[in-house]
């Protein structure tokens, strides 16, 4: 995940392959509850990892239910194992729960809490104190449930006092609201059947009931833990007398439709890479019981060409431009936000309509998705429920900042935008928001797309001048990968050392040779050779002077020139050494030759491993470093030098935040971005 302050997306070109989707948020967090509320153990596979589930479980496990993570069960298909109540509380009466922003925790907790019997307290985010509750909380208290609100009537947080299940009133029909949000339903139909052991209970939906598809997700999976509700159309809901929550032993998540929207809209866009078929998506196919399953309808009347089995779906490009559409979204609300960023690459304006429940998500969605389409240069009109988005013709595009709401879906769709005409970057500020249903969003997108090209930070330099600690922290703070070229010099000079090889020209084939087959990898900051970590066998003076020495021999260079290259992934990289600028990456957008006077330079260098316990002596040191220094200037091939167009920083007299700060002025300096 990056937990960056924004992430950069290069322009985009072509995207292929396949990509495995996390769990289903609406199946997950439904499943859990049903777990908790049934007798017994329920494994549940493939639950999805993400905030929202995360807050689900906790709640779960402070209400006395066992929770076992794949982790703790052992089990390798990673399933989680949750012991449920069996419909009642157990020791646990009293608790104060955080759902952060779970709209799927807080709404069906609500009611199933007010039935159980206890006292409760429930709150979230600020965020979350601005979403309605009030329909859910007027049908419960018409059934006899206590719930006072705590902030502002209407909204979370809330607290649920004790109510014995003789003093309901379940006679009478319960009436509840569907034209605003149709988890109040979804909340009374996962909970009702707690007080329906000895008594039949009807539901009545007041006004027109909204994204069906959800309820009809609940429907199926209460089903599966054995209530079978009656419905009548969509206003009248019947749970049957005797209703108990049954485990089914185990369940299978399936992958969400709403993140596979991203991807059907990439196979879209994208051209296909070379060597593909365009994307195939794994987890969820056209037989999905999620409703968000019919975004594959809408990208197809926008050109897309789908074909779907049972668990898969495999998407290309077809009509292009594509084909603007005119739809009432209103049983895709979540994944109809996909269509609005598609709706750029459109051949007319696009509307999507019915869709006033986008007000009250995460963020106010219409507006947010306005405001974000125009920073990119798009025309947009807005109403109450609707959303209108013309199409932006190549040599319009703009670079934008993406402000994304605390809203994964606002980060996730405008990572699309891309692939546009112009090849303009995309910045995704706060990119940490998709944790809420698919924490390796990015990593996902990028493993199946090609860009232009790559941006590369080169920062090259003599030793010790700080060229490790800047890049990396340069790195860290823009999400790019890290390239540590001197390291590849110290381990080819070690592994040579190893071999009985003196690191000089008589034993060039064989230690470039060696090079060029290097067993090595770079784990979670450690150096790995052959399996064994040489983080701190390569880091002393003397395999500071053999990487030196290894280095200057002409065929060990060549023959880490493809190692070095393969570091350049997206979103981007930040590489150091002597070359990096003149050599591997002569096309790098910004290059920084760093230096610091040799006294500095040996001050450093005495202080970082007197720190590590290794005992030398100031003038020794500052002896090796000028003639390390010389070597690394004077040899034949890829000597130090500043590239031409590299920016000289002399940091003698700045500190390591002032020298990371520089660069990235300079970085931000280049980019188009305007407005954020
Ligand atoms: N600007 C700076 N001011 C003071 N010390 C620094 C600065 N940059 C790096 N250092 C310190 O100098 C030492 C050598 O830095 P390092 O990044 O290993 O250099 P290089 O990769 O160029 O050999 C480290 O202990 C580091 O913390
Ligand atoms: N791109 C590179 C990186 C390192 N080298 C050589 C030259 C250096 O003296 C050694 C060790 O590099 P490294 O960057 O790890 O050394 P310092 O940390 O700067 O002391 O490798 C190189 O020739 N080209």
């Amino acid at each position: 995940m990056f937990d960056t302050e924004f992430l950069d997306l290069p322009p985009l070109v072509e995207a292929g392959g396949t990509v495995r989707l996390p769990g289903s948020k609406s199946i997950s967090n439904r499943v859990l509850l049903l777990a908790a509320l049934a007798e017994g153990e329920t494994l549940v596979q493939d639950l999805l990892d993400s905030d929202d589930t995360r807050v689900m479980l906790a709640a779960l496990a402070q209400l006395g239910c066992r929770v076992e993570l794949p982790a703790s069960t052992g089990n390798t298909d990673g399933a989680t194992r949750i012991t449920g109540l069996g419909g009642a509380l157990k020791d646990i009466r009293q608790a104060e729960l955080f759902l952060g922003n779970a709209g799927t925790a807080m709404r069906p907790l609500t009611a199933a809490l007010s039935l159980l019997g206890g006292e409760f307290e429930l709150r979230g985010v600020p965020r979350m104190h601005e979403r309605p509750i009030g329909d859910l909380v007027d049908a419960l208290v018409q059934l006899g449930c206590e719930i006072d609100y705590l902030g502002n009537p209407g909204y979370p947080p809330l607290r649920i006092h004790p109510v014995a299940q003789e003093d309901l009133h379940l006679d009478a029909p319960i009436r509840v609201r569907g034209d605003v949000s149709s988890q109040f339903l979804t909340a009374l139909l996962l909970a009702l059947p707690l007080a329906a052991r000895e008594q039949t209970i009807t539901i009545e939906v007041v006004g027109e009931l909204i994204s069906k598809p959800y309820v009809e997700i609940t429907l199926n999976l209460l089903a599966r833990f054995g209530i079978a509700i009656e419905r009548d159309g969509w206003s009248r809901f019947t749970i049957p007398a005797g209703s108990r929550y049954r485990s089914p032993g185990s369940i299978h998540v399936e992958a969400d439709a709403s993140s596979a929207s991203y991807f059907i809209a990439l196979g879209a866009i994208a051209p296909a890479m070379t060597g593909t078929d365009g994307i195939r998506i794994e987890g969820v196919g056209g037989d999905s019981i999620q409703g968000d399953i019919r975004f594959v309808e809408a990208a197809r009347a926008m050109g897309a060409q789908i074909v779907s089995g049972p668990n898969w779906l495999q998407i290309r490009r077809g009509a292009w431009p594509l084909t603007a559409i005119d739809l009432d979204a209103n049983h895709i609300p979540d994944a109809a936000m996909t269509l609005g960023v598609m709706a750029l690459y459109a051949d007319g304006p696009s509307t999507l309509r019915n869709i006033a429940s986008w007000r009250v998500k995460e963020t106010d969605r219409i507006d947010a998705m306005a405001a974000e389409l125009r920073k990119l240069g798009a025309e947009v009109e807005t109403g109450p429920d609707f959303i209108r988005i013309q199409p932006l013709a190549a040599g319009t595009w703009r670079a934008a900042s993406i402000h994304t709401y605390d809203d994964h879906r606002v980060a996730m769709c405008f990572s699309l935008a891309a692939f546009n005409p112009d090849a303009r970057p995309v910045r995704i500020l706060d990119p940490k928001c998709v944790a809420k249903t698919f924490p390796d969003y990015f990593e996902t997108l990028f493993a199946v797309c090609k860009p232009a090209t790559v941006p590369v930070i080169s920062i090259d330099g003599p030793t010790a001048s700080g060229k490790g600690t800047l890049a990396a922290e340069v790195a860290r703070q823009l999400g790019y990968h890290y390239l540590d070229s001197g390291a590849l010099y110290r381990v080819t000079g070690l592994a040579a050392r190893r071999a009985g090889l003196e690191p000089n020209e008589s034993n060039e084939t064989e230690i470039a040779r060696i090079a060029l087959h290097l067993p090595l990898e770079f784990i979670r900051g450690q150096v790995l050779l052959d399996g064994e970590d040489v983080g701190d066998d390569i880091r002393t003076e003397a395999a500071g002077m053999d990487a030196s020495r290894v280095s200057a021999l002409p065929a060990v260079r060549a023959a880490l020139v493809d190692l070095q290259k393969r570091f350049r992934r997206l979103p981007g990289l930040v590489a150091d050494g002597r070359d990096m600028g003149t050599v591997i990456f002569p096309d790098a957008p910004l290059k920084v030759f760093l230096t610091a006077s040799a006294a500095h330079r040996a001050e450093r260098r005495y202080k970082q491993l007197i720190s590590k316990g290794i005992s030398v002596t100031l003038d020794s040191l500052r002896l090796d470093l000028e003639a390390r220094d010389a070597r690394d200037m004077n040899r034949s091939t890829a000597p130090l030098k500043p590239a031409e167009d590299a920016k000289l920083l002399d940091n003698s007299e700045q500190s390591v935040v002032q020298s990371v700060d520089q660069v990235l002025q300079w970085w931000h300096q280049a980019q188009p971005f305007k407005s954020s």
